[in-house]
């Protein structure tokens, strides 16, 4: 059983590969939903928000105005830090929650969508396989401004606030590039998972190595015991 910790930037395509390896049937954990989650109307974290950064990040149903809130935190470090602070310890809970569910079900293997994977870098030593989701800046910029309807300073803000994805590629085991069309981005994650089912092929006779070694291991102690008495 292992972990594999997807990430990219910022409208670098993350969900577009996690819904084909959800079609694959893998099991994949989504932070950005989980984001969504944790903020619910009443939840502890949506009520430390409110206290911080007052009601004018809500709508007229007491919901998040996540557009709002968005373009305080985007344009001011200190209070994006602010929201990472109350949501990331739930968003990790929560993660945990769901790994440990997917293992119970008799998962092999569970994917991690993070986007700030190499920011946090405390999440990366739990991960057997790291893979970045890439594109070219310029693709990055002209498909975030179109999805959200942002200015192109805008939408700098936004790529501002993460690593960039060049300096990325170098810390990712595995990288797709979805740069080019969605086909040519299908077939790299259809190649990439055939990778990651492959490892696995080798774990039952790993397994069974170890067992056998320990046995070998018990067996040569309680001889020895039997010999010195
Ligand atoms: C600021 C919020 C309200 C904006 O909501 P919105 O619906 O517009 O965007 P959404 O949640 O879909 O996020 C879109 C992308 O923005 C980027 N992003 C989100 N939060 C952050 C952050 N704190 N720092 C850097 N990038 C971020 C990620 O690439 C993410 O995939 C929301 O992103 C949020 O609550 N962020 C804090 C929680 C967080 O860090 N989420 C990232 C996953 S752990
Ligand atoms: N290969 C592609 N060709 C054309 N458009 C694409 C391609 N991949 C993704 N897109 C579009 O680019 C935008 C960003 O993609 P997507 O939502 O998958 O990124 P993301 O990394 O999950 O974003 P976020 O970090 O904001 O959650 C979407 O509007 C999506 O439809």
């Amino acid at each position: 059983m292992f972990l594999v910790g997807l990430t990219g930037g910022i409208a670098s395509g993350k969900s577009t590969v996690v819904s084909i390896l959800r079609e694959l049937g893998c099991a994949v954990i989504d932070a950005d939903l989980i984001a969504r989650q944790v903020v619910r109307l009443g939840t502890p974290a949506y009520t430390k928000i409110v206290q911080h950064f007052g009601d004018g990040v809500l709508l007229v149903s007491g919901e998040l105005d996540r557009e709002k809130l968005g373009a305080i935190i985007f344009s001011d470090p200190q209070k994006r830090c602010v929201l990472n602070s109350i949501t990331h310890p739930q968003i990790r809970r929560e993660m945990l929650r769901q790994t440990l569910w997917y293992f119970f079900l008799g998962y092999r293997y569970v994917i991690l969508d993070i986007p700030l994977l190499f920011e946090s870098r405390s999440m990366t030593r739990y991960m057997k396989h790291t893979m970045l989701v890439y594109c070219d800046p310029q693709t990055q910029l002209e498909r975030l401004m179109r999805r959200n309807s942002l200015s192109q300073d805008e939408a700098m803000k936004r790529i501002a606030a993460q690593l960039p994805l060049d300096s990325k590629l170098p810390l990712a085991d595995h990288v797709i590039d979805n740069s080019g069309d969605r086909e040519s981005t299908r077939r790299q994650v259809l190649q990439l998972n055939a990778r990651l089912e492959s490892s696995l092929a080798y774990l039952p006779v790993r397994i069974t190595a170890v067992t056998m070694a320990t046995g070998l291991v018990v067996f040569a102690c309680s001889l020895l015991r039997r010999l010195w008495q």
